[in-house]
């Protein structure tokens, strides 16, 4: 089957979860990433966005687009979705928690200066107040390896992507979190991640000042 292909801009924002999910799933990709907003532009005209908006995934014959849509087909096709109704609503309760702290660190880049700080310091104190408790309360009630026990699912994939994100921005933040610290340690060695984490990956490096212009023209926001 056709490798599945990535629209979006060639830096993380919302699509860096799904990088991290089709990589977890094992699964190769290409990427459309555009530079200006002529490539945009073109991709509109393309009529391939619902919304004219991207992230999009063409795959299996579909223009998927909208960021969850794309990662619960995912999830789905690559059974990392849970086993029944009641898995799949505890995995959703996860990740829709942690897209919540992810949205946070995905708009960051793109904040004031002057207010960097005040949201920086918000964005370490609900992952160490609010978020990071719940995962590691899971770990430590079941004592097994992964979010719904011994099964990886796409709520581990997020939580890896969210625990390096929250580490770019304050290393040694896992301090008080001997669980998660074991979580990554051990997710981080599966092949398919271990091979996402190595040098020359599909994954994007932390969003820059260069980064942010170049989204900025290529959406003119
Ligand atoms: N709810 C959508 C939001 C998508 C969205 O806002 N995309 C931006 C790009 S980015 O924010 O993901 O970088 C876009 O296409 N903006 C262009 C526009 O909205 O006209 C999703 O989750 O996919």
């Amino acid at each position: 089957a056709a490798k599945p292909i990535l629209y979006y801009f060639d830096g993380r924002g919302r699509m860096e979860s799904v990088r991290w999910l089709l990589a977890a799933a094992g699964v190769e990709y290409e990427e459309v990433l555009f530079k200006t907003a002529e490539d945009f532009d073109n991709l509109i005209k393309s009529g391939k966005l619902m919304y004219d908006q991207v992230p999009m995934v063409e795959m299996d014959g579909m223009y998927i687009v909208q960021t969850r849509a794309i990662l619960k087909y995912i999830a789905t096709k690559y059974n990392l979705y849970g086993q029944d109704l009641k898995e799949r609503a505890i995995i959703d309760m996860y990740v829709e928690g942690m897209r919540d702290l992810n949205d946070m660190m995905i708009y960051f880049p793109f904040s004031l200066p002057e207010q960097k700080q005040k949201i920086l310091n918000y964005i370490l104190e609900r992952a160490t107040e609010r978020f990071f408790p719940v995962y590691e309360k899971a770990l430590k009630d079941h004592g097994k390896n992964y979010l719904l026990g011994n099964q990886l699912s796409w709520a581990d994939v997020q939580l890896i992507e969210v625990i390096l994100m929250v580490e770019e921005l304050k290393s040694g933040i896992l301090s008080a979190f001997p669980k998660l610290q074991e979580f990554k340690a051990r997710v981080s060695k599966l092949p398919n991640i271990q091979k996402f984490l190595q040098p020359g990956s599909p994954r994007k490096p932390q969003e820059d000042e260069t980064t942010v212009e170049v989204v900025k023209k290529i959406f003119k926001g």
